[in-house]
C-alpha cells in the first residue's frame, strides 16, 4: 500500500472492503495522503490527461432556471457530505436498483478504482420511486424533483429538434420513449493526491438518448472529439447536453401495449465518448441526468431510416437488458455499443 497514512482500503475479506464506503471516505479517514492508493492507479499515458485542441462547443438557451440549478448542486453536495454509514444505506451493486450509493465503476467486478462516488436513481416517471430517494438532507428530494422534471421537459424539447433533423416528425423521439426512463447519476470526485495516475471516470458512452449535465466550477469533463480529448470547460449557467448509445442505434417499440414505429438513428447521430479527469486541489461534482426509453422498450434502427436496401447496423435489444450490460461491465469506451453492431444485417 502506498499511503503515506492510515490503512488500506481494502484488506478484507469481502475483496472490496473499506473502498465500498467511496473516495471522499477515503481522504476524510486519511490525513496528509500524498501517494496514490496502488487499486487506483490506472495504466494511463500523463501527458494525453492534459487536453490540448480548443473545440468551439455551440451554446443555446436552456431555459432552466439557474437558482434551480445552483439549489441542486446544493443538495447533491449535501448528500455526500452526510455521514458514509447514511450514504451507505443506499449501497447496492445491482444496477437495476431504483437508488443506488457507490464509488468507482462497479466494484462487484475486479478492476482498478476510478476516483468517484456516485448516487444514482431514476426519476421520470417520478412518481414510482420518489418515496425511495435519499430524504437527506431535508430537502434533497424537492428540489431533485422540480430539477428533473425541468431537465425532462428540456430533453423533450432537444428530443424535438432531433427528430426534425432527422427528417422525421417533431414528436417522433419523444413517442418512441413511450413512459420514457430518467436517471441522474451524480458524481463526487474529491481532490487527488496524484490526479495523473488515475481517472474519475473512464471512457464511455451513456446508454440512454440524451445526457444533460451540469458541472460545478471545477473543470474535468473531456470529450473524445476526432481521436483527441477536448476539455469541456466549465461555463456558468450552462448544461451540457451529450448524445448517447439510444441514439446512435434507433427504433423502438414497446414490448407490451401499443407497437409504436420507434426511434433511433441508425448512426446518423453518433453517442459522444466522454471520460472525468480529476484534480489535486478541488472537489468536483456533476450531475449527469440521462434520458431513454421505457426499459421494455426494443432498441433497433427507426424504420422511416431504413429503407429496403440499406442497413441495419445495430441488433434490436431490450433497453433495460443493454443498460445492465453496460452498467455491469468494467470494460469502457463504446464497446456495449459495438457488440451490438457485430451482427449487421439486413432490414426487411
Ligand atoms: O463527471 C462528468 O463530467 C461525467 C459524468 C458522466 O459521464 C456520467 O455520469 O455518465
Ligand atoms: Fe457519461
Amino acid at each position: 500500500m502506498d499511503l503515506i497514512a492510515g490503512k488500506s482500503p481494502s484488506n478484507d475479506d469481502s475483496g472490496r472492503g473499506e473502498c465500498r464506503k467511496g473516495v471522499k471516505y477515503l481522504v476524510d479517514t486519511t490525513p496528509c495522503m500524498r501517494v496514490l492508493p496502488a487499486e487506483y492507479v490506472l495504466p494511463l499515458q500523463p501527458e494525453k490527461l492534459i487536453s490540448s485542441s480548443r473545440v468551439a462547443i455551440p451554446i443555446i438557451n436552456h431555459g432552466v432556471k439557474v437558482s434551480l440549478m445552483e439549489e441542486m448542486l446544493k443538495v447533491v453536495d449535501g448528500f455526500f457530505n452526510l455521514a458514509a454509514e447514511e450514504k451507505m444505506k443506499y449501497a447496492s451493486e445491482d444496477v437495476m436498483n431504483p437508488v443506488r450509493y457507490g464509488t468507482s465503476l462497479n466494484t462487484s467486478q475486479r478492476h482498478a478504482l476510478h476516483w468517484r462516488d456516485y448516487l444514482r436513481h431514476f426519476g421520470h416517471p417520478i412518481d414510482n420511486t420518489f418515496h425511495l430517494w435519499p430524504p437527506n438532507p431535508s430537502t434533497y428530494r424537492v428540489v431533485a424533483k422540480e430539477y428533473l422534471e425541468e431537465i425532462w421537459g428540456l430533453a423533450i424539447r432537444i428530443s424535438g429538434a432531433i427528430s426534425e433533423a432527422l427528417g422525421l416528425e417533431r414528436e417522433y423521439v419523444e413517442k418512441s420513449l413511450g413512459k420514457g426512463c430518467q436517471i441522474v447519476a451524480s458524481n463526487y470526485y474529491p481532490p487527488c493526491p496524484e490526479p495523473h495516475r488515475t481517472l474519475g471516470l473512464a471512457a464511455h458512452s451513456d446508454h440512454g438518448g440524451i445526457t444533460i449535465l451540469m458541472q460545478n466550477e471545477v473543470d474535468g469533463l473531456q470529450v473524445n472529439h476526432q481521436g483527441e480529448w477536448v476539455a469541456v470547460h466549465h461555463v456558468p449557467g450552462t448544461l451540457v447536453v451529450n448524445i448517447g448509445d439510444y441514439i446512435e442505434t434507433v427504433r423502438l417499440s414497446a414490448a407490451v401495449g401499443e407497437r409504436s414505429d420507434g426511434i433511433l438513428s441508425n448512426g446518423k447521430y453518433k453517442s459522444v465518448e466522454h471520460r472525468a479527469v480529476v484534480n489535486a486541489e478541488r472537489t468536483r461534482i456533476s450531475i449527469a441526468v440521462g434520458h431513454g426509453p421505457e426499459m421494455t422498450a426494443t432498441v433497433a434502427p427507426a424504420s422511416p431510416l431504413v429503407d429496403e436496401k440499406s442497413l441495419v447496423k445495430y441488433r434490436p435489444i431490450m433497453y433495460k437488458d443493454y443498460m445492465r450490460a453496460q452498467q455491469s461491465s468494467a470494460v469502457r469506451g463504446k464497446s456495449p455499443l459495438q457488440a451490438l453492431m457485430t451482427n449487421t444485417t439486413i432490414f426487411k
